[in-house]
């Protein structure tokens, strides 16, 4: 063996590398464990254009964190129905980190130029994000409901199913005031016994309920907790709207978007559909 090692010897015995696993003939490695083959096999540029591939990754991780989103959703509501909120506390902290990615991921979208993204926007045809069902499933189950927006996957029965069953369920602010009703504070029957189909509409007696427990934090703490909970994730979750329809508007203008809608306009109305109402008009009272 010349005094020089080969690189390969070098680093096969730099330190804290003795043992590294090189053979996996018989196991599973990484990329077996994460599927890689097929996930880095999924980003399909239609044109040659530079910039696709950043709007296809961008999009496709998003679908990732809705997936888990989803998932600590469905969590946080069954934990909330069994009035363990200590565990639903964990899924909707987890849920604010989840959306913090959500949010910065902006950053790297507005590096993509008008001209940049107008050179492939045409290949997109109609596609749009208003077609995205996780995002809708995610929608519903924090309560804006909207039987027009699940019209898109009726060609998919299974994923039609699953946003009917979030439509017909109670969202999460219904489960959390049928939470402060179980607890004796008196949440309006109209409230509880809502159609919950439809989006919640804002009533004065949860206002004063959720007076009653900022006002007297320490005495129903796990409450205020709750309260402050849901206000983090639905101020998040407008910060990505927001996010949204500003990357919108700086990219195509006022334009009318793939998917058919006023574009910008749209989007503006989504920001005024606020999910927990009381939450914020409590806030002026305090
Ligand atoms: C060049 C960047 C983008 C443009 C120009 C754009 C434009 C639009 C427009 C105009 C709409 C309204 C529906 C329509 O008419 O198409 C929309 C909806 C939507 N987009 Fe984007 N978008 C962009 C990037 C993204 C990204 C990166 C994501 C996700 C990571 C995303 C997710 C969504 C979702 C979920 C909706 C439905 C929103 C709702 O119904 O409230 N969009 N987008
Ligand atoms: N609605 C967008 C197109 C668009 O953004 C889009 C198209 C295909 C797949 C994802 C998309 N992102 C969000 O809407 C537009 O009007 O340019």
């Amino acid at each position: 063996m010349s005094a020089e090692k080969s690189t390969a010897d070098r680093d096969a015995s730099s330190p804290g590398t003795e043992g590294i696993h090189t053979d996996f003939s018989g196991g599973m490695s990484y990329g077996d464990y994460l599927h890689l083959d097929t996930l880095l096999s999924a980003q399909v540029p239609l044109t040659g254009e530079h910039d696709e591939l950043l709007f296809i990754v961008i999009h496709q991780v998003k679908e990732l964190w809705l997936k888990l989103f989803n998932r600590e959703l469905d969590t946080a509501l069954v934990h909330i129905r069994a009035d363990e909120l200590q565990p639903a506390f964990k899924c909707c902290a987890r849920i604010n980190r989840i959306q913090e990615q959500l949010i910065q991921a902006w950053t790297v979208l507005s590096t993509m130029t008008p001209s940049d993204y107008l050179r492939f926007r045409p290949a997109l045809g109609r596609s749009s994000g208003f077609q995205s069902w996780q995002y809708r499933l995610v929608e519903f189950k924090l309560g804006a409901k909207d039987a027009l927006k699940i019209a898109p996957h009726r060609h998919r029965p299974e994923i039609a199913a699953m946003l009917d069953e979030a439509y017909r369920a109670p969202g999460l602010y219904d489960e959390a005031l049928r939470l402060l009703a179980r607890r004796g504070y008196p949440v309006p029957p109209e409230v509880l016994e809502r159609d919950v189909t439809q989006p919640y509409a804002a009533h004065p007696g949860v206002e004063a309920v959720w007076e009653e427990i900022y006002r007297h934090s320490d005495e129903h703490f796990d409450l205020y907790e709750l309260a402050e909970e849901l206000v983090d994730l639905e101020d998040a979750f407008q910060q990505w709207r927001f996010r949204h329809m500003k990357t919108v508007e700086r990219i195509i203008g006022m334009r009318r978007g793939t998917g058919g809608s006023a574009g910008v306009a749209y989007l503006k109305q989504a920001l005024d559909r606020s999910f927990f109402p009381e939450l914020w008009s409590v806030r002026t009272k305090l």
